[in-house]
């Protein structure tokens, strides 16, 4: 179910789909991108990539469980999947392997499906002991980051319409959304709101540990063709609400800042929907 129109920044108005719980939650969304990567993969000639950004959280990992059981055999295990991208949009800066880290809930989700060794994956870079301050590491590896988006970036000529530099069109991404509306790493009433055409920032005093953290930019998320906010669980039910209201504060719940070019899904269980009224509440 849509919403009317545009938005004033011209991007098509979020639909809401809701499933009956987390699990079906991440089946659905699994199944949506497998056939988002097929259509992707066959929309342009071989060898153009497919670009994807996962989410960390709890119901990105049942999604991408998910997306791992269908990869297993079948159709999508067949997928071309050295063209497709996996970017992160956000990681806690913690040492490579750390169990919080959301690479390693994804390489352990999804590395169970032998098709998916193939894809590219892009990891944000973890701290070295000794290496320097973990404030100033965090800042090269954000550069790092940005430099291997630079990379990838399709160039979308003149009145591009990412609307960020040196960063690939992506074609989904996915974001968890926290009890307090944050996206990626991007927290209520952070700085990093404000850092507007910057790729990766970084987040240093993040209220949800680890404190620091990298994540892309908002105009990075706003990059995407296709923004997916996969929510479940009524004590996100609030940050559902207001994410989903014209006139709420980007300050106070980021996740309004979450725009695809083409579409902006809030794909939600029925306890992340509780507090939705009117059209937004049907599934
Ligand atoms: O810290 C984070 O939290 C959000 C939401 O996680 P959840 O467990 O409440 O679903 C997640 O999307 C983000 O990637 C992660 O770093």
């Amino acid at each position: 179910m849509s919403t009317a129109a545009d938005d004033a920044t011209g991007r098509p108005e979020p639909e809401v789909v809701v499933l009956d719980d987390a699990d079906a939650l991440a089946g659905h969304v699994a199944g949506l991108l497998l056939a988002q990567v097929a259509a992707s993969l066959d929309e342009r000639p071989a060898p153009a990539p497919v670009h994807v950004v996962l989410t960390g959280g709890r119901v990105g990992g049942k999604t991408l469980e998910a997306v791992a059981a269908a990869a297993a055999d079948g159709e999508a295990a067949g997928l071309d999947w050295g063209r497709v991208h996996l970017w992160f949009g956000d990681e806690r800066f913690l040492p490579s392997g750390d169990d919080e880290r959301n690479d390693v809930l994804a390489e352990g989700a999804l590395l169970t499906a032998p098709a998916l060794h193939g894809a590219r994956w892009h990891r944000f870079p973890a701290p070295v002991d000794g290496a320097g301050s973990p404030a100033d590491q965090a800042g090269q590896a954000a550069a790092r980051y940005a430099a291997d988006l630079s990379a990838a970036a399709d160039d979308l000529g003149e009145g591009g319409t990412t609307g960020t530099a040196g960063v690939p069109a992506f074609d989904v991404l996915m974001l968890g959304v926290g009890p307090d509306g944050h996206v990626a790493s991007l927290f209520p009433g952070s700085s990093t709101l404000g850092e507007r055409g910057v790729p990766v920032v970084v987040e240093t005093d993040a209220p949800k540990p680890p404190p620091l953290r990298l994540s892309l930019g908002v105009d990075a998320v706003r990059a995407a063709a296709r923004v997916w906010l996969v929510v479940a669980g009524d004590d996100k039910a609030q940050a559902v609400a207001r994410g989903l209201d014209p006139a709420e504060d980007a300050a106070r719940t980021p996740a309004v800042l979450a725009r695809g070019r083409l579409a902006t899904t809030w794909l939600v269980d029925r306890a992340a929907a509780s507090r939705l009224t009117g059209a937004s509440a049907e599934g």
